[in-house]
């Protein structure tokens, strides 16, 4: 499936031009996309509507034959918790709960989190690299807690994987690291992927990168 974006236009209060003006752009099935631009370029609000978390004044977000911006707010988290695997800059995992925990807790919450979910998350613990799954994961170093954010991402199979900065509160080892692992996995799981970043080792890497200016494409190459 393609994602693919056409006239999108999405606007704020108070500012005179759009937040993110796009005539067409499409994403192919398996892509592995780099998203770049200097702060305010638009980046996060291109993660927002291509996820179903803002909605675009103007324009078509589609996956596939769904149209994202099209779905009530129900609708879209469904859609998000089915298709999108998220890995921010800052993590996001609770305290206090060890790795295998914090993997499994949003498909718990769904009410989803069977036995064949709980043998997912072990495998994925493995390929990620973590030694020590029981401990709990403030103890963990930055890295490792990235690479617990990042099983999670996977655990539901995800068609799709938004990357938000996900090197940017690493030093430069375990940045170049998770780096590597995320572009791994999003091949072996054949994921589409986008990973907005200001990390130049990490979207050097790929092989095709949109850079946003002002919330319009200055270069897609
Ligand atoms: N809720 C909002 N209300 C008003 N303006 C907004 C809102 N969200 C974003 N903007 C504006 O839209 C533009 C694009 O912001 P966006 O957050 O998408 O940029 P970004 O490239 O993700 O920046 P950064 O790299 O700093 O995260 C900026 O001018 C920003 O100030």
């Amino acid at each position: 499936m393609q994602l693919v974006l056409e006239n999108i236009s999405v606007n704020f209060k108070g500012l005179s031009e759009p937040a993110l003006q796009i005539d067409h752009l499409d994403i192919a099935n398996g892509a592995v996309v780099g998203l770049t631009g200097a702060s305010g370029s638009g980046k996060s609000t291109f993660i927002n509507i291509i996820s179903g978390l803002a909605r675009p004044q103007k324009g078509v977000v589609r996956w596939g034959e769904q149209v994202i911006n099209q779905l009530s707010e129900t609708a879209a988290d469904r859609w998000r918790g089915q298709h999108i695997g998220l890995i921010m800059q800052d993590f996001y995992l609770f305290d206090g709960l060890p790795a295998l925990e914090n993997i499994l807790l949003p498909l718990r919450l769904a009410g989803g989190a069977d036995k064949q979910a709980a043998i997912r998350a072990h495998e994925l613990l493995e390929r990620v690299g973590l030694k020590r799954p029981d401990q709990p994961v403030q103890l963990m170093s930055r890295g490792e807690m990235q690479r617990v954010a990042i099983a999670r991402a996977l655990l539901r199979k995800p068609a799709i994987i938004i990357a938000d900065e996900p090197t940017a509160s690493l030093d430069k080892e375990n940045g170049a690291s998770v780096g590597s692992l995320i572009l791994e996995l999003a091949v072996q799981e054949k994921c589409t992927t986008i990973i907005a970043s200001h990390d130049d080792r990490l979207t050097s890497r790929l092989a095709r990168n949109i850079n946003l200016s002002a919330g319009r494409i200055i270069s897609d190459v």
